[in-house]
């Protein structure tokens, strides 16, 4: 990776990682066989075939990675294994370091760096543990000046019982090594325009609530983590590229069909209706997930499956009743 120096802001002699944050990130399922084994094969070819259907770059290890159950030696190999998929397409590699206890953040981003695949760490808020916005800005600051690895901070409040307001997140994307933000505060609102309207070069705003990504992606939105995105993956990178060169009808009308994807697939827990989707299609050895999680509802998947087949972009009414004209409807 290439280090730039930054204008005027930041700490002086410090640099800002030049990492590409726009498009799409797909955060990967881990997908497991039905007595709960890693299912290794499958995942190095949802990670394959992720990149091949036009994401930008993945992410390990995040929520939708069951990473919370996965042991220490299991996580080494999703890291693998999605760092050699990486590897492969020349994609940048986001790996999530989830704890509320900054010394072992420390030590799991500092092994990440020595790898040198991983071009971000996805970091949340410390969960849990509520520290106020000076102790959260004081764990991403060390985390940052010491962890050896760029930092792209998750604002996900709902999760992690931690909210950021927009001062402390241009706070924090000042310091060199910050290089982005997954935005999933649960709504678009005066402080998300704030931030989009006032972030620092460098700093990439990336949203992470699947539901609302076609309007905040319109309101200029950098990119996205979705894990809606394991599933119809091209056309989720086809709307961000519509957002991005101002195509706003036909970005309206798949975003629209995609919320809907995405509130499907999103009625159970994340990934359990999401992995009974990938199981049904064929793409993963089974549904399985491991406690607290359950396995979704039949009906939740269906309704969902049904969905993950929709056609890319709806043609605009007046087309469709003229290609019934022709057809003869
Ligand atoms: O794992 C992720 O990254 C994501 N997780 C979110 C969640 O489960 O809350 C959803 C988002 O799409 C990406």
């Amino acid at each position: 990776m290439n280090w730039i120096y930054r204008d005027g802001v930041g700490q002086a002699g410090r640099m800002k990682p030049e990492a590409n944050l726009t498009g799409l990130f797909v955060p990967l399922v881990t997908p497991f066989t039905a007595d709960l084994h890693l299912a290794e094969d499958a995942l190095a070819a949802l990670a394959d075939e992720a990149l091949s259907a036009g994401a930008q770059g993945l992410v390990a290890l995040g929520t939708t990675a069951e990473a919370a159950t996965l042991t220490t030696e299991e996580r080494q190999t999703v890291v693998r294994i999605c760092s050699a998929a990486c590897r492969a397409h020349g994609a940048p590699l986001i790996v999530g370091v989830g704890t509320n206890d900054t010394a072992a953040a420390l030590t799991t981003l500092r092994e990440l760096a020595r790898s040198g695949d991983v071009t971000a760490a996805l970091v949340p808020a410390p969960p849990y543990t509520r520290p106020g916005e000076a102790g959260t800005l004081a764990h991403f600051t060390a985390l940052a000046e010491h962890g050896g690895l760029p930092l792209v901070v998750y604002d996900i409040p709902y999760r992690t019982a931690q909210p950021l307001g927009t001062r402390a997140l241009n706070t924090l994307g000042q310091l060199p090594e910050v290089i982005g933000v997954k935005y999933a505060t649960g709504a678009i609102d005066a402080a998300t325009m704030e931030l989009l309207g006032s972030s620092a070069p460098g700093f990439a705003v990336l949203g992470g609530d699947d539901a609302v990504i076609s309007p905040l992606l319109a309101a200029g939105a950098h990119g996205a983590v979705l894990a809606s995105a394991n599933v119809r993956t091209a056309d989720f990178a086809e709307l961000i590229s519509l957002w991005h060169s101002d195509a706003a009808g036909p970005a309206r009308r798949l975003g629209a069909e995609l919320a809907r994807l995405s509130a499907a697939l999103f009625a159970e827990p994340n990934p359990t209706v999401i992995k009974g989707v990938l199981h049904a299609q064929g793409r993963i050895p089974s549904p399985a997930v491991r406690l607290p999680l359950l396995p979704a509802s039949a009906d939740s998947v269906r309704r969902a499956a049904d969905l993950a087949t929709g056609s890319a972009v709806p043609p605009p009414a007046a087309q469709r009743s003229a290609v019934r004209r022709l057809v003869g409807q």
